[in-house]
């Protein structure tokens, strides 16, 4: 074999492929060690010719190829390809993203072998002396049938060496597994929303479907998902199944264990250890685990028997990566399903707005689920209660705390929520209800305290700050959504016999947290939960008869024009926490704006109007869905370098935005982040294939640019941006 020429990817900030000589056979997906500068680097060998010209003797050569496991799968290459061109990311950091970290590392990885063995006639002629204790037990249980190495452990600690030795001896053989036929647990009956569902998702013939499953809070959509899996796993195929972060939590799994005992299910997340995270991603490339269920990373983990993805919650944020590669495992999952040919569901009960303009455009369908599934279970009643004129103890209405103390009579559980997410400040009047907008954007000003500033994070526009309201004069007018912090302890104070147990990203960083928090909630030895956003994802709490919502009215006039759809979901998926037992359901929420569309069509569980209402906004104002954006970020140790930087860039880059329109640059929604300062171009186009022609122009662009302002000058580019 002569000298092969090879396109290698390595794990660097950089655009494209090297050329490298191989002395070895490598094929596309082999990861090999290279010389790189003067470091050796675990590189991918991708396809693509190489470039003719360069003469032998100027390239170096591939230094060892790790051949222990066959090369990445064509489909696994395919969805890192299209992730790079997409996200306008170089593909070897795409590439090795999408990896474990221990297929990171220039080392081979040799998987262990877990085929069972058997005996060969040889074998099985071959009786061992009946004084060899250790051998004749094992020698009767392989006649009994295959042992995998484990089970022949538990039978003599010796097994390693005894089998290791018949092996070479050819006495033993290593045989596929058998397949283990599928067993399901008990399941219950559907109703007739979910029959007709799981009919829907079952009838249809094979081949690319995206189904979004719009199910009210509590309607049984993991039941659907469980029934529809049960399917797949009957035909030998694998799923996979992803969840937000915060959902994957020991009692989702118990649920799938319990349903599939037999079968194989992997777990995907960041905070696994390193080497569990790569058995299990060998597990499912090689095809041995059924299931995968994981957070957004899990979207890449190669499964070559792939029947069903599945995306619950797929409204929320934690899907999107919002560093490096800055994907979105939704979109990268449909993208997946539609090459691999198979179904795809996206379940919520609060749907993206993408997703929703995606039925309408009929390129999802859609299946409803109504009712709760839960027996007599009902969707709570919602009540505003109007702060406007109501007198506060501690930030609390004496509904609220009505509704409190009757619960604590009642020994029932209680969730106080407040809503500590930075909606950006915006100054609003309280007396006509004005708020600060931006005359040349469609968007909220925000309050820059120390400047005494109100910004457009959109286009720049700035202003000062006024002392009185602008539309009727009155001096009061201050930044909505402030001072919560200190609701504990005045709980604490006003029902010193509760017990109250404090839910946010401080108290659950420990992995076992949420494991004490539900032992402790099903035990009976809380009566209020308080806490954060954290506490509105699909957590079943049982008992839980009331929840109160003090300070949203932040996100309903934020700066974010994704605020709203965001708080929307937020509060129905709060609400829907209550009353998913037998014990009916309130919900009470404080607000200014009693009024408000938003609130109104919470009051009237009513996701489709409002749904529809910001659509319909969002197409007046020409924001996503209706138009695509990517954001051009950059970041230096000061705001003036950074924005220097997007002047320039913007000057240089116009001639070549047709059909487009940038804007910019302005200061990022949180300038100052870890001693750097950040500003943005906005790109948008309603051609989305003219976006990413402009896009893929831009990179080499930016890199010579940048390299004009200095070496503190960092950019980076966000498509489908969802924080602005
Ligand atoms: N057909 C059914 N009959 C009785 N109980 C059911 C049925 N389907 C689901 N359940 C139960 O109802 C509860 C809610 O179901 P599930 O968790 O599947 O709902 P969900 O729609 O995924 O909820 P959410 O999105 O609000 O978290 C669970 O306790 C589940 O076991
Ligand atoms: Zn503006």
């Amino acid at each position: 074999m002569g000298l092969q020429r090879v396109q290698v990817v390595v794990d660097l900030p950089l655009f494209g492929a090297f050329t490298y000589l191989s002395h070895f056979p490598v094929s596309p997906g082999q990861r090999v060690a290279v010389p790189f500068g003067n470091r050796q680097l675990c590189g991918v060998v991708v396809t693509g010719i190489p470039p003719e010209g360069l003469p032998d003797s100027q390239l170096k050569q591939v230094e060892q190829v790790f051949d222990s496991l066959p090369p990445l799968s064509a489909d696994f290459l395919a969805l890192a390809e299209f992730a790079a061109a997409y996200y306008h990311f170089p593909l070897g950091q795409t590439l090795f993203t999408a990896l474990p970290t221990g297929l990171r590392e220039a080392r081979d990885i040799t998987p262990p072998d877990e085929r069972p063995y058997g005996l060969t006639d040889a074998g099985l002629a071959a009786m061992p002396a009946a004084r060899q204790r250790a051998r004749m037990a094992l020698w009767q249980a392989l006649g009994d049938g295959l042992l995998s190495q484990q089970q022949a452990r538990q039978i003599t600690p010796q097994a390693g060496k005894i089998l290791a030795d018949w092996l070479a001896e050819g006495l033993v053989q290593r045989l596929e597994p058998e397949i283990q036929p599928l067993e399901l647990g008990p399941s219950p009956q559907l109703n007739a929303d979910q029959q007709a569902a799981l009919d829907a998702l079952s009838r249809e013939p094979a081949g690319f479907q995206a189904w979004l499953l719009h199910g009210i809070t509590g309607s049984g959509k993991t039941e659907v998902y469980l029934q529809r899996i049960a399917l797949c796993l009957a035909q030998r195929q694998q799923v996979l199944v992803l969840v937000p972060e915060i959902n994957l939590t020991p009692q989702l799994i118990e649920r799938f264990l319990q349903r599939f005992p037999a079968s194989r299910i992997a777990v995907q997340h960041s905070q696994l250890a390193e080497g569990e995270r790569l058995r299990n991603w060998l597990d499912a490339w090689q095809g041995r685990a059924d299931i995968i269920i994981g957070t957004r990373l899990s979207v890449f983990t190669p499964m070559p028997r792939l029947g069903m993805i599945v995306v619950d919650e797929e409204h929320d944020g934690s899907f999107k990566q919002q560093d490096g590669l800055r994907y979105h495992a939704r979109d990268l999952a449909i993208w997946r399903a539609r090459r691999a040919g198979i179904p795809i569901v996206l379940g919520s009960a609060t749907p993206s707005l993408e997703s929703v303009a995606n039925v309408e455009a009929g390129r999802y369908r859609q299946l409803k689920l109504n009712q709760r599934a839960h027996g007599a279970a009902r969707l709570p009643t919602v009540r505003l209660v109007d702060t406007r004129r109501a007198k506060l103890v501690e930030g609390l209405s004496d509904p609220v705390i009505k509704a409190l103390s009757a619960r604590l009579e009642r020994k029932e559980m209680s969730l106080v929520f407040i809503n500590r997410r930075g909606f950006a400040p915006v100054l609003a009047c309280t007396d006509c209800g004005w708020t600060s907008g931006c005359p040349r954007c469609s968007t909220r000003l925000v309050l820059h305290l120390l400047e005494r500033k109100l910004r457009c994070h959109h286009c720049g526009w700035e202003e000062n700050v006024p002392h009185a309201c602008p539309e009727c004069g009155a001096p009061d007018i201050k930044p909505l959504g402030e001072g919560t912090q200190r609701l504990e302890s005045a709980l604490g104070r006003l029902f010193p016999a509760a017990r109250i147990l404090r839910i946010d990203r401080d108290t659950t960083q420990r992995k076992q947290a949420w494991d004490e928090i539900y032992r402790k909630v099903h035990a009976g030895e809380v009566d209020m939960l308080v806490g954060t956003q954290m506490l509105a994802k699909g957590h079943d709490f049982g008992t839980l008869s009331l929840v109160t919502v003090l300070n949203a009215d932040g996100g309903l006039y934020s700066a974010d024009y994704r605020a709203s759809e965001r708080l929307f979901a937020q509060l129905t998926q709060v609400a829907g926490r209550a009353g998913r037992a037998d014990a009916p359901g309130e919900v009470l929420v404080q607000t200014q704006w009693p009024e408000h569309p938003l609130y109104q069509a919470l009051v009237a569980h009513d996701f489709d109007g409002f749904a529809a209402s910001l659509l319909q906004e969002r197409r007046q104002a020409a924001f996503p869905p209706s138009v695509y954006q990517a954001l051009l970020r950059a970041d230096a140790p000061e705001l003036a370098s950074a924005t220097a930087f997007l002047t320039h860039v913007r000057q240089q880059v116009q001639p070549l935005a047709a059909e487009l329109l940038i804007s910019g640059p302005a200061p990022a929604l949180m300038v100052r982040l870890a001693n750097r300062e950040r500003a943005q171009l906005v790109l948008e186009s309603a051609n989305r294939q003219a976006l990413h022609r402009f896009l893929d122009q831009l990179p080499p662009l930016l890199d010579a640019q940048a390299r004009q302002h200095g070496r503190g000058l960092r950019w980076s580019l966000d498509i489908d941006p969802q924080e602005m």
